[in-house]
C-alpha cells in the first residue's frame, strides 16, 4: 500500500513510519506544520510543532529513506482546533482538543488530501489497535480497540473516527509498550529515541490554559456562587477559567466556610458565574451527550458499554441509546456515579477493548432526581439538592 506516515518528530511516530516500512508498504514521511506562533516554534517551547520537531521528523525520514515533506495545516488547526477550544471555554465547556484535531485535522485534512495524491492510508503514532474482522455479509470489517499499554493507550482521542476513516487508518504501535517502542527507537539509530514525551495542549507550550485563554478571551470578572444557597461568595476573572471538578484557583475565603472543600459544579457562560459546592454535588450517573460518531453502523436498541469521559479516567459499566428523534444525541446511564464530569468533555464507549463510539457530553445529571428519567441540563444539575 501507498502510505502517509504523520511524523511530528517524536519518537512514536518515528517507530510507527518505520514499521510501515518493514511491513513492505510504500512509505511517505508527512509532517504537519500546526502552528505560526513564535512561542510554540520556539526551539526551547515543549509543544509540538517546533521548528526542532520537523528537523528531527526529517532526520527520521533521512534515515529509512522515506520521502518526506511538510504539509501546511495551521490555518484549518487554528480554525477547527484552536478557535473551538476557545470558543468552547467561552461557552461553559471543557474540550478535548486532540478528539477535534484526530477528528478534522489527522483523519479529515490529511487523510483526504494523501488520498486526493494517490495514497491508500495514514499511519501514526497513536497507541490504539485495528482489528480485522470478517462481518457478517462477509465483509471485512476494521474495529478500533485499545492498545496493549493501558498506561499509553490512546483509543480515546481516536473514538472520533468513524469506519471509512479507520478504513484508511493504521496504528503499529498499539501492540507494544512505550519503554519497548524506546528501545526499538534506540536499536533503530534513531537520534530522538529519548526525546521526552510531548504533553497535554501542544498549542500551549508552557501548559497555563487559563492563560492562554485569557490571553484569547480578556478578563471578563463575574461572580462566584454557592450553587445550594445561591449567594455570592467570591470573584473571578473569567468564568472560562473554570471547569467542573476543579478545587484550585477559586480563591475563597476559607475562614468563610465549614471546612469542608468546594469545588467547581457549575460554570454559567451566559451570566460569567462560576457555580460552587461540596463534594457531594459533583457525583453525576446521567449523561445526554450529542456530536455522536460510530465507528460501525449506530446501535438500535440500548446497549450494554464502557463510558470513559477523560483521556486516562476510569471506565465505567453503563447502558447507553441512541436518542429516538436525534440520531447525533446519545443517553448514556452510568452503573456508578462518576465525579467531575464537564460539558464539552467527550464520553467514549467500550465493548471490551473495542471502542463502540464517542460523543460530546452536553448535559449531566443524576438518576432518580429527575421527573422523567430524562437527563437534567447542565445548571440544573448544581441545584437538585
Ligand atoms: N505535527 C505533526 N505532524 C505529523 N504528525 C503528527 C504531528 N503531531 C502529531 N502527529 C501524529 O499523531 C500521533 C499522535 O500525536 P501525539 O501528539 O499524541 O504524539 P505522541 O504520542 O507524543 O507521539 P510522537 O512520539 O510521535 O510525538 C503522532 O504519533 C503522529 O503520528
Amino acid at each position: 500500500m501507498r502510505v502517509v506516515a504523520a511524523m511530528s518528530g517524536g519518537v512514536d511516530s518515528a517507530v510507527a513510519a518505520a514499521r510501515m516500512l518493514d511491513a513492505g508498504h510504500d512509505v511517505v514521511g508527512v509532517h504537519l506544520a500546526l502552528s505560526r506562533s513564535a512561542a510554540t516554534l520556539r526551539e526551547s517551547s515543549r509543544g509540538c510543532c517546533t521548528i526542532e520537531d520537523a528537523g528531527d521528523a526529517r532526520r527520521v525520514a533521512d534515515r529509512l529513506g522515506i520521502p518526506f515533506y511538510v504539509w501546511d495545516m495551521a490555518e484549518r488547526f487554528q480554525r477547527d482546533v484552536m478557535d473551538d477550544f476557545v470558543a468552547e471555554y467561552a461557552a461553559g465547556r471543557t474540550p478535548n482538543p486532540c478528539l477535534r484535531c484526530n477528528e478534522s485535522i489527522k483523519f479529515t485534512a490529511l487523510l483526504d488530501r494523501a488520498v486526493a495524491l494517490g495514497f491508500d492510508a495514514v499511519a501514526t503514532g497513536h497507541y490504539a489497535q485495528v482489528v480485522e474482522r470478517v462481518g457478517s455479509g462477509g465483509a471485512t470489517v476494521r474495529e478500533l480497540h485499545r492498545a496493549v499499554d493501558p498506561d499509553k493507550d490512546q483509543s480515546y482521542v481516536l473514538g472520533v473516527l468513524d469506519a471509512e476513516q479507520l478504513s484508511r487508518a493504521f496504528f503499529p504501535l498499539g501492540d507494544t509498550t512505550k519503554p519497548r517502542i524506546r528501545e526499538e527507537a534506540a536499536a533503530r539509530g534513531f537520534s530522538i529515541a529519548k526525546k521526552p514525551d510531548s504533553y497535554d495542549i501542544c498549542f500551549i507550550p508552557d501548559g497555563d490554559t487559563r492563560g492562554w485563554l485569557t490571553s484569547r478571551l480578556g478578563e471578563r470578572p463575574g461572580e462566584i456562587v454557592d450553587a445550594t444557597s445561591g449567594e455570592v461568595v467570591g470573584s473571578h476573572r473569567g468564568s472560562y477559567g473554570f471547569t467542573v471538578g476543579q478545587r484550585r484557583g477559586l480563591g475563597l475565603d476559607r475562614s468563610a466556610q465549614d471546612g469542608d472543600p468546594r469545588y467547581v459544579v457549575g460554570v454559567d457562560a451566559p451570566t460569567n458565574r462560576v457555580l460552587i459546592g461540596t463534594a457531594d454535588l459533583l457525583g453525576v450517573d446521567l449523561l445526554r451527550a450529542d456530536h455522536a460518531r460510530w465507528c460501525g453502523a449506530a446501535p438500535v436498541d440500548e446497549i450494554r458499554v464502557g463510558a470513559q469521559v477523560r483521556a486516562h479516567g476510569e471506565e465505567v459499566p453503563a447502558w447507553a441509546r441512541v436518542d429516538e428523534s436525534d440520531p447525533e444525541v446519545v443517553h448514556v446511564r452510568l452503573d456508578s456515579r462518576l465525579r467531575g464530569v464537564a460539558p464539552g468533555q467527550s464520553v467514549v464507549l467500550y465493548d471490551g477493548t473495542r471502542v463502540v463510539g464517542s460523543a460530546t457530553i452536553a448535559a449531566t445529571g443524576l438518576a432518580g432526581r429527575t421527573p422523567s428519567g430524562i437527563v437534567e441540563d447542565s445548571m440544573t444539575l448544581t441545584r437538585r439538592t
